[in-house]
Parts: structure tokens; C-alpha cells; sequence
């Protein structure tokens, strides 16, 4: 894998867990109604706006696409997720990851995202971005174990598919990508 670019523009993503385990634990995706990723499904977040952090901008982007109240201090930092896309390098991206089991109010849908909880044990990777299934896992089965992820992933010509990951033994030698999906949480 050859070495990472420069700085890329950074985004935010945040993971809100029900913290109630009825009919397992839940968390908040939304179907992308627009824009970048239409119809994939994600994490409320987005785009850092200039002089924000990426906690401030997890709180504003949880209140406009999902109509939730949440504390930067209930913030749990999971760590960093880049992503790029040589062929199409608009689309490439440094997204910082967060979760919470704490916020105010009521689910809103947006005119980002159509809503819905969803089983942690049962999310439809298929649905998101192809990074997601070799980090997103692991990452909400233990989101307070305090190591933070921190993973590359490169995209193919087609925009969809990951053909390489920082993690060496992901790649074949022939440049082909062995890369396995995490094991569900
Ligand atoms: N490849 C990949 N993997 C994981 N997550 C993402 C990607 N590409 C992405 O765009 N994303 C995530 C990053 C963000 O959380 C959203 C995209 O946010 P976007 O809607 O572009 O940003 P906003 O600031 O909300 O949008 P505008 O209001 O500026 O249109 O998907």
C-alpha cells in the first residue's frame, strides 16, 4: 500500500447506542436521502465546518439530520476512519468516529436521513459504505474499551468496493484485496 496523501477533509460520524439491551442493544442509522452516499445507510454526521472540532460538529450534525440534543461530555471517542478514493479524491475522507448512549429529545426525521434503530447484532452492511463491515463491528461490540480505532481503507474504480487497507495481510500479494469483514458484535 503506498503511503497515505495529505491532509484530507474531515468529517464526523456518531454512533447513538439505546442503552437498553430490549431485544439487544440499538443503534441510529439513517438512509441518506441526498447527496454523497444517496441511499447508503450511515451514522448521523458530516463535514466539519471551519473552527470546529469534531466532537462540536458530532453534536450539531446528531441535532440537524436527527433532531437530537447530545452532550459533548456524553461523547465517547472511538477514534478515526480514513478513507480514499484515488480515483474520484473528492470523495476522500478523514472521518472521526463517536458514540453515545445519551441525548435529549425525540427522533426527527431530516431532509439528510430517513431514520430507523437498528440491531447492532442484525445492521445490514451491504448497505454501507464497504469500509464500514471491516471496522464497524468491532467497534460497537466494545465501545468503551478505550483503544481507538484507526484504519485506511482505498477504494476501487468502481467507487464502492475496498481494495486495500492499511492492515498488510488484508492485501494479496498479486494487489487483489483478501480482506475479510469483522466478525459481527
Ligand atoms: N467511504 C465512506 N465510509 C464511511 N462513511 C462515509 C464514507 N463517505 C462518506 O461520505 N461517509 C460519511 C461521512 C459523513 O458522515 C457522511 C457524509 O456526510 P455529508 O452528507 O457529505 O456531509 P454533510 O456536512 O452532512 O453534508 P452537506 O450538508 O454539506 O451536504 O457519510
Amino acid at each position: 500500500m503506498t503511503e497515505p496523501a495529505a491532509a484530507l477533509p474531515e468529517v464526523c460520524v456518531c454512533y447513538i447506542l439505546s442503552d437498553t439491551p430490549t431485544n439487544g442493544y440499538r443503534v441510529l442509522l439513517g438512509t441518506k436521502k441526498k447527496g454523497l452516499g444517496l441511499g447508503k445507510l450511515v451514522g448521523p454526521g458530516g463535514k466539519l465546518e471551519p473552527g470546529e472540532t469534531a466532537a462540536q460538529a458530532a453534536v450539531r450534525e446528531v441535532f440537524e439530520e436527527a433532531g437530537l440534543r447530545i452532550n459533548e461530555a456524553d461523547l465517547i471517542p472511538l477514534g478515526r476512519i480514513r478513507y480514499e478514493f484515488p480515483h474520484r479524491t473528492a470523495w476522500s475522507q478523514v472521518s472521526w468516529v463517536f458514540a453515545t448512549r445519551s441525548w435529549q429529545g425525540d427522533v426527527v426525521e431530516s431532509d439528510e436521513l430517513l431514520l430507523d434503530w437498528v440491531p447492532v447484532a442484525d445492521i445490514p452492511f451491504e448497505r454501507m459504505w464497504d469500509d464500514a463491515k471491516f471496522w464497524l463491528p468491532g467497534v460497537l461490540a466494545d465501545p468503551d474499551s478505550g483503544v481507538p480505532v484507526d484504519r485506511r481503507f482505498v477504494f476501487a474504480p468502481d467507487l464502492a468496493t475496498v481494495v486495500a487497507s492499511d492492515q498488510d495481510e488484508d492485501v494479496d500479494a498479486g494487489g487483489g484485496s483478501r480482506i475479510r469483514p469483522a466478525a459481527r458484535a
